[in-house]
């Protein structure tokens, strides 16, 4: 069965004061949907300490074990650290920093050699959108970031419009729909547990439009970025994913 799994990415938020609210989700009743909270590094072993049933994850690594690169944090640290997941791919990562298909490619490899489950970003920009490219780009990111080897154990698929990353702005459900089911056609096609992958939608999910989101076929959870810095909010997204079927 697919696994539902509401992921947060704090991105470059939080100080100590904000494991306060990862404190009130620790503090749930866990229902079926695994829960995700990805902190900035310097706050992972903290939040390890007080995640109780929630899994901690990295926001981006290295595709190297360890070396001179000044500044960057490995898998494998994070695996140390007490993380279980990392993102790869994310679109602020391929726009800041330049990244690749195929750095992303080589950061997910690095994520599974240190045992991490990698949460990939995908996703197409309004350009992209508004010349009807959206399943081209989508697909061309899933051909060249995905390695072989992934499984559904090991990958969770994050499809992020970069129109709708803090916007306010969300496709419709049909959009959302049409490039689900895509992905995972593609992914089907690809890999033997291609079908039971998490795939999940990103980019201005809030505890007010998360249930409708849910309800669309192929959306097994949801990556949120503003709406996981509260644990009010979240938790809302939560409730809503629990009571998706
Ligand atoms: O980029 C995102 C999560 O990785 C989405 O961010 P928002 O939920 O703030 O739109």
């Amino acid at each position: 069965m697919t696994r539902k799994i509401a992921a947060g990415n704090w991105k470059m938020n939080g100080t100590g004061a904000s494991l306060a609210e990862l404190e009130t989700l620790a503090a749930r009743t866990p229902g079926t949907a695994e829960m995700v909270i990805c902190p900035p590094a310097t706050l992972i072993s903290r939040a390890v300490d007080k995640a109780g049933p929630v899994a901690i994850g990295g926001q981006d690594c290295h595709a190297a074990a360890s070396g001179a690169h000044t500044g960057d944090v490995s898998a494998e640290m994070l695996r140390d650290a007490g993380a279980t997941y990392v993102i790869t791919g994310h679109s602020e990562r391929r726009a800041d920093h330049g990244e690749s298909d195929a750095d992303v490619a080589a950061k997910t490899r690095a994520g599974w050699e240190a045992g991490l489950t990698v949460i990939l970003c995908v996703g197409e920009s309004l350009a992209e959108r508004e010349a009807g490219r959206t399943l081209d780009v989508v697909g061309a990111q899933l051909a060249g970031s995905v390695p072989d080897g992934a499984t559904a154990e090991t990958l969770v698929i994050a499809y992020e419009p970069i129109w709708a990353i803090g916007t306010g702005k969300v496709p419709s459900l049909e959009e959302i729909g049409e490039v689900h089911a895509f992905m995972r056609k593609t992914l089907s096609e690809r890999f033997a547990t291609g079908s039971d992958m998490a795939l999940l939608y990103g980019g201005s999910v809030k505890p007010g439009n998360a249930a409708e989101i849910f309800g669309v076929a192929d959306v097994d959870g949801a990556l949120v970025g503003g709406a996981s810095l509260k644990a009010s909010d979240f938790g809302g997204i939560i409730d809503a994913l629990d009571a998706s079927v």
